[in-house]
């Protein structure tokens, strides 16, 4: 793929080099060849294998297509979601040309690699934006499911814009919310107590898939103000799991000089989901509304 120039509805792109890849997609940098403009470009393969299942390419074509819709009319709600300019398919892959950024995981690792948490003003910066961009996925009854450094790219010149990449695991409710979020969200670090605690049962899982999206902005959070990860110190997924599973008390929240941080954070990562914040206690809080 990389070197060549494709059309998408009628604009000419040219394929630069891979940047990214997903379950069934690959992600190239590439450029408008009229304007110039750099951009990013999603190319789902919808056939699996040599053969294809069509039971499977009906099921990629059908996420990819709840993907650009959801995508579509979020980023008419919100600035913190993706841009997409352009999008196409035929029978046997589907492309998605949008803004290009650089994954925010990087600018974690060149603080977290030192132990070092990020810059006040960052930390307020980066959370603020993040919480409003689930907040609108919140208030149209959508769960992101995923939430996690990955998933948000930094734009604008000096790189302190964010937009949400991705919608691939988002789902509305109620159907089926946890076992979804469950055998999807691969990371532990970021994945909720309820989510792998056995006690809780499926009808009051459904009800709190909104609350693993805050407990997951609570650990992002924790780990931007404090160079570290709440479950890092356990090395195994498997570990970090049954440390989970069997959470009865709060995350403790190390001292921190904004008293306001340390507040919000106390609400996000309550281990009890019902006691937990929701999106609007978290937009309206004192931290998102005054700053840092
Ligand atoms: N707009 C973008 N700018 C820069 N990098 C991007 C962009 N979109 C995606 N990427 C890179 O590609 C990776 C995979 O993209 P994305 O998260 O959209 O795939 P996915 O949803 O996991 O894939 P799938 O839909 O196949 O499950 C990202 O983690 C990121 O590194």
């Amino acid at each position: 793929m990389a070197g060549r120039r494709i059309l998408v509805r009628g604009t000419p792109y040219q394929i630069e080099e891979q940047i990214g890849y997903g379950l069934h997609s690959l992600v190239y940098g590439g450029r408008d060849l009229r304007t110039g403009q750099p951009v990013a470009i999603k190319i789902t393969n919808f056939v699996h294998g040599s053969v294809g299942v069509k039971a499977d390419t009906e099921s990629r074509q059908q996420s990819f297509f709840k993907e650009i819709r959801m995508l579509l009319y979020l980023q008419r709600l919100n600035p913190y979601i993706i841009r997409v300019f352009a999008h196409d398919y035929n029978n046997g892959q589907g492309i998605i040309v949008m803004e290009r950024g650089e994954t925010l995981r990087d600018t974690f690792i060149e603080y977290m690699i030192n132990g070092m948490p990020l810059p006040p003003f960052l930390v307020h910066r980066f959370w603020s934006q993040m919480v409003e961009s689930i907040f609108y996925m919140h208030r149209i009854g959508i769960v992101h499911g995923d939430v996690k450094p990955e998933n948000f790219i930094q734009v604008g010149s000096d790189r302190t814009t964010l937009r949400l990449i991705d919608m691939g695991i988002s789902f509305q409710l109620p159907p089926n919310v946890t076992s979804r979020l469950k055998t999807a969200a691969g990371t532990p670090d970021y994945v909720s107590p309820e989510m792998v605690s056995s006690r809780v049962g499926s009808s009051s899982r459904s009800k709190c898939g909104y609350k693993a999206d805050i407990w997951a902005l609570g650990v992002i959070l924790f780990e931007m103000a404090f160079g570290y990860r709440p479950l890092q110190g356990l090395s195994t997924n498997s570990e970090k799991l049954r440390f989970l599973g069997f959470l009865h008390q709060d995350i403790k929240i190390p001292k921190h000089p904004n008293k306001n941080l340390r507040k919000v954070l106390q609400g996000c990562l309550r281990a009890n989901p019902r006691r937990r914040f929701t999106i609007e206690e978290v937009f309206g809080h004192p931290y998102v509304m005054e700053g840092y």
